[in-house]
């Protein structure tokens, strides 16, 4: 997933892998007396060019000859530094581009989700602020898939991620954390607020009018909640909780927001 997508060679100037190999393999002094040779080859080219087609070859034939020359091999090469930083910025983006989102839904991967949370999470422990994490799983996914074909699966993951990222803030963080799995970090957010977040992302998908081919494809999802507690000593403790309450959340019936949040004694679950 985070390999650098082929288009980058295509989009590559087609000079730059030729003299990209050429400089590696024959490294930075040649490339370097390559390069002077040309320029010199193309200056000497020119001014006799310009010179014999004026037919002269006086003191200010040879300046103005030389300032053409100047002009355009500044031109020149200067055009060509510029596509090269260019390219070399667009290669940047493409490959943090890759290296951060899921290419299906462009929700945040699993691997930059985590790193993402892990230094949210340190920080709300450490300063005793709320936060929560959302499990949210695709009902029957597989039927889906078995019957409408993987294209109509992959649309509506990607459906899905666009109505759940509505339905966040700004500071909210949401990726595909697996399959048809999403999590969704919610910084400065309590108990409450949090089943609030993950009963209106249900609803939003539920609401979805999907269809395929023509044909309705009903949808819906099951969230588990978790917020933070005393006793979640890790980022991994609070994503076990989601999770259980992910699975409780299924076993229900599914369609439903089931939570871990420990509100008052006796207060552990919420159900749509
Ligand atoms: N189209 C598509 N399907 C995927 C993708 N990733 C995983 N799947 C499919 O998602 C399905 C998940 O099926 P299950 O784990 O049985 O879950 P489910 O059918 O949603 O059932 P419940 O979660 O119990 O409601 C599998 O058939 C996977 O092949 C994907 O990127 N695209």
């Amino acid at each position: 997933m985070s390999t650098p997508s082929p288009d980058l060679e295509h989009d590559a100037p087609a000079w730059l892998p030729w003299f990209g190999h050429f400089v590696t393999r024959r490294g930075l002094w040649a490339g370097l007396i390559l390069l002077c040779g040309t320029v010199w080859l193309m200056a000497l080219g020119l001014s006799q060019l310009l010179i014999t087609l004026m037919g002269r070859g006086d003191r200010l034939v040879a300046t103005l000859c030389a300032s053409a020359c100047a002009l355009l091999i500044t031109g020149v090469f200067g055009y060509l530094f510029l596509r090269l930083v260019q390219f070399q910025d667009q290669t940047r983006q493409r490959v943090s581009h890759h290296a951060t989102l899921d290419p299906l839904t462009s929700a945040f991967n699993r691997r930059h989700f985590l790193q993402l949370v892990d230094r949210e999470w340190s920080r709300a422990k450490r300063y005793n602020m709320d936060c929560a994490m959302l499990l949210m799983d695709v009902d029957h996914f597989k039927r889906v898939n078995d019957t409408h074909g993987h294209l109509c699966g992959d649309r509506l993951l990607r459906e899905i991620a666009r109505v759940s990222g509505e339905t966040l803030r700004q500071a909210d963080v949401l990726a595909r954390f697996g399959g048809e799995e999403f999590a969704v970090f919610l910084p400065h957010t309590d108990p409450l607020g949090a089943l609030d977040v993950a009963e209106r992302i249900r609803e939003r998908v539920e609401q979805l009018d999907f269809s395929w081919e023509e044909r309705d494809v009903p949808v819906s999802v099951s969230l588990g909640v978790a917020s933070l507690q005393y006793e979640h000593l890790t980022l991994d403790h609070l994503i076990h909780d989601a999770d259980e309450a992910l699975y409780s959340a299924k076993a229900a019936g599914r369609n439903c927001v089931r939570a871990k949040l420990g509100l008052q004694p006796g207060h552990s679950s919420y159900a749509h």
